[in-house]
């Protein structure tokens, strides 16, 4: 018997991507074979090593097919694989509607044919909108502004409509905005384009890009600058681990935010990084930057009630020294 059919297994798909790689370590480290479906489009054939690595694109209707049969031994399906560079998406919005909405149809529909009837997804707090109760509750209404965020929640319409007709059981994970290393620093944040406000602060630091841009002073915050909560990956990791323990185990629907309830402001994280990398962190106020929201940061209740989930390593210098040392392998500094 090979080791995928032997050992207790999930499909990742986008396993080679920044947040699938940290969810496929902490599933090998759990006893389960992360078995990495992707296109490698943005994602790293080097960031894939805890188990197989399956080359395929969910656009690839027939092959998605193919190979969901072959795997249909797995219980569960992780599906992160998106495109996420939301000012491309205003831009193209057909391609993001193809990548991320037609992909998961396919997929879904895949997972229809064979025997796989559960799934955890990766959605994002930009399905919300400009929400003025904070912290944000998963009862809000959702009506995000980006193209990024629409095909987001086409797809959580996607799995209640598949799961009220096709009993497919889903866990929406509404992540806010993910960050930092695993410890190791072995796998990391590795976008290209990069758009990310730590990563980028990092850079700026190191020498390696020109100063920071900040992207706006004006907004109703205490210091004019967006307010994000920015949860460690590693946390959004165990969030999966929880999430599959409970699909396991009876849960059949569930939609979560997944943050730690806390914001912080761009000026604080770039005072952050000045702190921890120890070097000076230069930077200017620029123009807002279209279709970014003044505050966002979640309401953790639900999941903590849901999955018993709590943040335990978002601490905000927790998660910047952990990207920065990742930040410094990459870079050889
Ligand atoms: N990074 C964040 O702050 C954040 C916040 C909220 C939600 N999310 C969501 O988490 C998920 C992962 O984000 P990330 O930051 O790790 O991004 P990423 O780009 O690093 O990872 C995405 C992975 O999906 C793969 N992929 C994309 N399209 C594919 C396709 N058609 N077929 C097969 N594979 C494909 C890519 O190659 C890549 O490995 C995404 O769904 C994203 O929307 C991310
Ligand atoms: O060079 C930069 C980069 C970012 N920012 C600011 O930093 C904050 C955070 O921006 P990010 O681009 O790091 O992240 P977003 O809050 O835009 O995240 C959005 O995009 C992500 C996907 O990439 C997630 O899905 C997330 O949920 C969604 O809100 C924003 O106020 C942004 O304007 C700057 O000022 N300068």
């Amino acid at each position: 018997m090979s080791a995928e059919t032997s050992s207790p297994s999930v499909i990742v798909v986008g396993g080679a991507g920044y947040i699938g790689s940290h969810v496929c370590k902490a599933f090998a480290q759990q006893g389960i074979l992360p078995i990495t479906f992707d296109n490698l489009s943005t994602g790293h054939n080097h960031a894939v090593k805890w188990g197989p690595l399956i080359e395929v694109d969910l656009c690839d209707r027939a092959t998605i097919f193919e190979e969901i049969e072959k795997h249909s031994h797995v219980p569960l399906v992780v599906h992160l694989a998106s495109s996420i560079e939301v000012g491309f998406g205003e831009k193209h919005p057909d391609s993001f509607y193809m990548n991320n909405v037609v992909g998961a149809l396919n997929l879904l529909d895949a997972m229809k044919n064979s025997s796989i009837n559960k799934i955890i997804f990766s959605s994002t707090c930009a399905t919300y909108g400009e929400i003025s109760n904070l912290p944000i509750n998963e009862k809000e209404v959702q009506s995000p502004y980006s193209v990024y965020g629409k095909t987001k929640l086409a797809i959580e319409h996607m799995l209640q409509s598949y799961h009220k007709a096709f009993d497919l059981n889903y866990v929406t994970l509404r992540y806010f905005n993910a960050a930092g290393a695993d410890e190791s620093g072995e796998i990391g944040e590795e976008h290209d384009p990069e758009t990310h406000l730590i990563p980028l602060a990092l850079a700026s630091a190191a020498g390696l890009r020109q100063r920071m841009k900040i992207f706006g002073n004006d907004y109703d915050t205490p210091n004019g600058t967006c307010i994000r909560d920015y949860i460690h990956v590693n946390d959004i990791a165990q969030a999966h681990l929880l999430s599959w323990d409970k699909l396991q185990n009876g849960l059949t629907k569930a939609e979560l935010n997944i943050g730690t309830g806390k914001g912080y402001s761009n000026l604080e994280i770039l005072k952050t990084v000045e702190k921890v990398t120890g070097l000076p962190m230069p930077y200017d106020i620029e123009p807002r930057r279209d279709g970014d929201l003044s505050q966002l940061y979640a309401d953790t209740s639900r999941a903590q009630s849901v999955l018993g989930f709590e943040a335990k390593y978002s601490d905000l210098d927790f998660i910047v020294r952990t990207a920065w040392r990742f930040f410094k392998s990459k870079h050889q500094i």
